[in-house]
This record gives structure tokens, C-alpha cells and sequence, in this order.
């Protein structure tokens, strides 16, 4: 049998709703508009396809949105004065810095600039260490999104065998928070994993975040298991594809998310929640 194909667009969407409903409200309550920068350093095409992607979302939920593109060639300094800018600003509620950076700039130290109230991608040391003690504030976008995705379809998640392919600061690792604070036995496979297939073999859920086209095999998914694929990889014939091999996985999954319309929309869905929530933790002081 042949799996749910899991709808990221569909169910984004309806986040987009439930936010701009409530952007509505604010607004007859005499509350402010929520602001999101974005700031993109230099060009790379998949932070491009985000930035597209983002503008159209906060149009659609009637954010205000501030949109900086800074050369290539930009100091680590001149960014830092932008994000002290943009701290200060109380049009501002959330602050996201496209990555990867220009080799020039150290992204953690630019990460650690942007005040943890506004840091609206989670990436900030103080918002991971919230989520790793059990107590989130701002969420990373993409594991949260897995999360919402995962409640959307009623797949439950606690005391289920989770398996996480990537360590990353940005999805794998907080996915594994996320999951273990949904309850869920984590196993985290990255480079050094010696037995990949084995790993997954056990795995009721399988979340993969690596940027490697169809490194998982359709053979390597349990029977029945749910399949969520980060991955969106751009091939040489323009076509994207995820880090799963999709067209064998879905016949052994029961569920399992495309790419593109899977995890993808889900993020941007997830960074809109977090600017939304981010105006609420400034306004009622909620932060410290
Ligand atoms: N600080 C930071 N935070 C990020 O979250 C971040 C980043 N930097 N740098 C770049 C990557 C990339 N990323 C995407 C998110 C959504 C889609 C997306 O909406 N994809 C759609 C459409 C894809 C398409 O049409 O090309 C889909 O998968 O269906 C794509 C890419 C966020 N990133």
C-alpha cells in the first residue's frame, strides 16, 4: 500500500489563517502590526527561494515586513550595526540573518548580537538552551514546523522510536530536543553513524536533514513508518528533490512528506508563529 502523501502546503496554509486572524484582532484591540526583518548577506539561491517565499507569507497575514540585502562584501561590523538598529527598533519583533554568511563573517558571533526577544529562527544560545531545559520560549522554525506537521495528521509521537538523520545547530539537533520534550526515544545518526540502515530499521519515525539527494534509501524505512524529509535539493536539471529516496519509501511508509510541499512551507509557517509570538513576549514582558 502506498503512503498518505503528507500536505505542508495545506496545512501551513491554515497557520497562515489562524495568524492573520489574529493579527486582526490585535489590530481592533488598538495593538500594533507585528515587523519582521529579514536581512540577506551576499547571494546564495536557497536563502533567495526562502526570502521569496517569506515576503509573499507576511503579506498574506498582514505583517509588516523589512527586508535588507547587503552585498557580499559586508563586514562583520557593518551587520552588527544593522541588528543593534534593529534591536532598538519597537517597530521590530522579530530579527532572522539569512544563512549560510560570507566567510568573512562569524555567524555566531551574529546570532549571539540579535536580542534573544527577537530572535524569531530560535538559533540564539539562550532560546536552545530554554528548549534542551524544558522550558522553550522561541522555537527553530523548521523542528517546530515538523512538530505542527506531526499534530496536523494525528501521528503520535510519545514513547515512539524517533530517528534523526543530521546533527545540525539549525534543524537536527533541535528537532531531537523537540522530540524529546514530545516525549518521544531519540536516536541521532550524523557522519560518524556506523550503520545507518540498522538505525532506521527501528525507527517509527524518521526525520531527515542532511542536503544530500536521496541519501536514505526507500529500502532502509521500516514498514508503516512516517517519513518527514527536510532535505530540498536543488538537481542539475532544476527539478528539487529531498534527502529521501521517495519514490520506493512510500511504499513502505505510512506516511511520509514531499519535497517540495512537505517540511518546507512548514518553516515559514513556523517563523510567522514565532514573530507573532515574539510581539506578545515584548508586550507582556515575558522573556526574562
Ligand atoms: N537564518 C535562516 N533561517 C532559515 O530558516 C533558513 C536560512 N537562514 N537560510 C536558508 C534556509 C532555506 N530555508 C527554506 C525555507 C523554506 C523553503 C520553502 O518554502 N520551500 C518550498 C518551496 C520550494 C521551491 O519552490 O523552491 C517547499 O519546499 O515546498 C525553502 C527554503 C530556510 N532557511
Amino acid at each position: 500500500m502506498s503512503a498518505t502523501i503528507i500536505n505542508g502546503k495545506e496545512v501551513s496554509q491554515k497557520c497562515l489563517d489562524t495568524i492573520a486572524q489574529q493579527v486582526k484582532n490585535r489590530a481592533e484591540s488598538g495593538l500594533r502590526v507585528p515587523g519582521l526583518a529579514v536581512i540577506l548577506v551576499g547571494e546564495d539561491p536557497a536563502s533567495a527561494v526562502y526570502v521569496r517565499n517569506k515576503n509573499a507569507a507576511c503579506e498574506k497575514v498582514g505583517f509588516k515586513s523589512f527586508s535588507y540585502h547587503l552585498p557580499e562584501h559586508t563586514t562583520e561590523q557593518q551587520l552588527n550595526n544593522l541588528i543593534d538598529e534593529l534591536n532598538q527598533n519597537d517597530e521590530v519583533d522579530g530579527i532572522l540573518v539569512q544563512l549560510p554568511l560570507p566567510k568573512q563573517i562569524n555567524s555566531q558571533n551574529i546570532l549571539e548580537r540579535i536580542l534573544p526577544e527577537k530572535d524569531v529562527d530560535g538559533f540564539h544560545p539562550y532560546n536552545v538552551g530554554r528548549l534542551a531545559q524544558r522550558i522553550p520560549l522561541l522555537r527553530p522554525c523548521t523542528p517546530k514546523g515538523v512538530m505542527t506537521l506531526l499534530r496536523a495528521y494525528d501521528v503520535p509521537v510519545k514513547g515512539k522510536n524517533v530517528v534523526i538523520v543530521g546533527a545540525s545547530n539549525i534543524v537536527g539537533r533541535p528537532q531531537a530536543l523537540e522530540m524529546m520534550l514530545a516525549g518521544a526515544t531519540v536516536t541521532v545518526c550524523h557522519r560518524f553513524t556506523t550503520n545507518l540502515p540498522e538505525e532506521l530499521s527501528k525507527a517509527d519515525i524518521v526525520v531527515v536533514a542532511v542536503g544530500k539527494p536521496h541519501l536514505v534509501k526507500g529500502e532502509w524505512i521500516k514498514q508503516g513508518a512516517v517519513v518527514i524529509d527536510v532535505g530540498i535539493n536543488r538537481l542539475e536539471d532544476g527539478t528539487l528533490c529531498g534527502d529521501v529516496e521517495f519514490d520506493v519509501a512510500k511504499e513502505r511508509a505510512a506516511m511520509i512528506t514531499p519535497v517540495p510541499g512537505g517540511v518546507g512551507p512548514m518553516t515559514i509557517a513556523s517563523l510567522l508563529e514565532n514573530t507573532l509570538q515574539a510581539a506578545q513576549l515584548r508586550e507582556q514582558k515575558l522573556w526574562v
